[in-house]
């Protein structure tokens, strides 16, 4: 209703959804005067009378543990101009900080937002709300800035989550309830506990990383392949329980689904595209057989390398904590689950010849359970920087043993380096410019991190290296578009230093939580010396 008597200049439809019904207003009555509007002013003098402004069920939290110049804050940032850079960016957590307003709880009816107990960091602008993935460079970028206790309160909220819902949801909105994000929360734990040393949080958190394990385990993501040995592996994948429109995207899935003709079709075109929102690339010709066509999304098709990734740090993450708190029998289960995802990642998704690893599709007549049998054609040779995101596992081998040695490190470091994806300003998404916004010329800063983390900590000189070298072009690019424009950016164009990005289906948003915390972690891994030029190289 609203874009049909607004229009579609700059319609964002998730502005409509985050709507909370104003005080006092009854919804029955707002229901039945919405049937009478046809006009923009109809619609304007509507929306004021029966809802508050979105956001506003949010209100400010000074963070109790913020300062201005923290002790002992990037001790290896001697640059003058970096570092004052730095504490403008350290004091937008101050911005980005809110509370749930108590209304949420008492009034749940009259909200989308979903209560919280805790203080929430946003990633800003249109999004207004806490989201999963991104809460985890949020939480390093806090290490860095030592808010320990605001960190505490979002790992605190999205155990909340799993206790009521059985998984971190995607975002705190009631229309992100069916479907997750890439699941990073065994990892803000771990970055926590190993920050603060607190065991009180591992011991909290722990029931909730079982729960959530087992629902990246579950039928609705578990599929078995057998390789050329005849062994079984377990893989998972990204799959909403969803079809219908995105609610915050309603009107951009109708139109999209109005090409295709039965409402089966139109359901399976939903239920793909909310799996894509799932893996948190949305969207990407990553999820589509047809990179011009959006129709062709088959998400739940693909066996991707991150995900599996990010399960087997959790499975390792969860045998860490099991033995800290004397589980012994947990920590051994899990410290096998996940040598057993780690063999299936290099038996099915390393391409030896590419020297990357690959998503895997399966056929997309299948049921999608398995088992099914591996096939060297089903690997996706498409070029993405999740491609080289297991390099991570690098970084985070939590005393379980490496994941790769220095010398496969250096030869995925060299694909990385031919692959076309290291631009002038960062690590692109992926080779093809298809508009998407997690596609070429995008750089996002999870993507830098997790790649630059697991280069720098692959024990090769030459890979902490080439690792310094990417950080150093993000942060050169993140400076001068801020310098430029006095904000940080959700994502950068990567073709030249100083570019924010663009493409997709919304306007590109400012804030932002993860490039915050990229930046301020890169500048703590890597420090700036005096001499050190910030500005984009000329
Ligand atoms: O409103 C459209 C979609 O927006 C979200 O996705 C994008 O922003 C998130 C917050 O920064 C980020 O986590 C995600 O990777 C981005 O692609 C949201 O997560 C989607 O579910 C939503 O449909």
């Amino acid at each position: 209703e609203a874009l049909r008597a607004l229009g579609p200049r700059d319609f964002d439809p998730k502005l409509y959804v985050d709507l909370p019904l104003a005080p006092g207003a009854d919804r029955a009555a707002a229901e039945a005067a919405l049937a009478t509007v046809t006009t923009r002013g109809e619609m304007k003098a509507f929306l004021a009378r029966y809802f508050a402004t979105a956001g506003s069920d949010l209100v400010e939290a000074d963070p109790p543990d913020f300062e201005a110049e923290p002790r002992g804050f990037l001790p290896r940032v001697a640059s003058g101009e970096a570092r004052a850079w730095a504490l403008k960016v350290h004091a937008l957590w101050k911005d980005l900080a809110r509370r749930v307003a108590p209304s949420v709880a008492a009034r749940p009816d009259r909200h989308t937002l979903l209560p919280l107990p805790g203080r929430v960091v946003v990633p800003g602008s249109r999004f207004r709300e806490v989201y999963y993935w991104d809460s985890y460079w949020v939480v390093r970028g806090l290490l860095v800035s030592k808010m320990y206790d605001t960190a505490k309160d979002i790992v605190l909220n999205l155990v909340y989550l799993v206790e009521e819902y059985g998984f971190v949801l995607n975002g705190a909105r009631s229309y992100y309830t069916n479907r997750s994000q890439p699941p990073l929360l065994s990892s803000m734990v771990l970055e926590l506990y190993t920050a603060t040393g607190d065991l009180g949080l591992v011991r909290r958190a722990f029931p909730s990383l079982l729960k959530e394990h087992s629902f990246w385990v579950s039928e609705l993501h578990n599929v078995e392949i057998m390789d050329n040995h005849g062994r079984l592996h377990n893989l998972s994948r990204y799959q909403a329980m969803w079809n219908k429109p995105r609610p915050e995207s309603a009107t951009i899935d109708e139109e999209l689904a109005s090409k295709l003709n039965s409402t089966a079709a139109k359901e399976k075109l939903y239920h793909q595209i909310a799996s894509a929102a799932e893996s948190g690339w949305d969207f990407s010709s990553r999820w589509m057989s047809n990179s011009t066509d959006m129709t062709t999304l088959v998400t739940t098709f693909v066996i991707p390398v991150d995900l599996n990734t990010f399960i087997c740090k959790m499975e390792r993450d969860i045998a860490v904590f099991a033995k800290l708190i004397g589980e012994k029998a947990t920590a051994e289960l899990f410290s096998q689950a996940s040598k057993a995802r780690h063999t299936a990642i290099e038996s099915l998704l390393w391409n030896s010849e590419m020297e990357q690893w690959l998503d895997y599709w399966l056929p997309t007549d299948g049921n999608c359970q398995g088992p099914y049998k591996w096939e060297l054609k089903s690997q996706n040779r498409n070029i993405f920087a999740s491609n080289f995101v297991p390099l991570w596992l690098n970084a985070h081998n939590s005393g379980l043993g490496p994941f790769l040695d220095e010398a496969k490190s250096v030869r995925v470091m060299r694909s990385l380096q031919a692959s076309g994806l290291v631009c002038p300003a960062g690590i692109a998404t992926s080779v093809s410019n298809t508009g998407q916004q997690w596609d070429f010329p995008n750089g996002w800063a999870p993507l830098q991190h997790l790649i630059a983390e697991g280069l720098l900590n692959s024990g090769s000189t030459e890979a902490k290296e080439f690792a310094e070298d990417i950080a150093t072009r993000w942060v050169r690019t993140n400076y001068a578009a801020y310098k430029s424009s006095g904000a940080m950016h959700e994502k950068y164009d990567v073709e030249a230093c100083g570019k924010s990005g663009g493409g997709g289906e919304y306007k590109p948003q400012t804030g932002f939580g993860w490039s915050n915390g990229v930046l301020l972690a890169f500048l703590e891994e890597l420090g700036w010396s005096h001499d050190k030029e910030i500005g984009c190289p000329s």
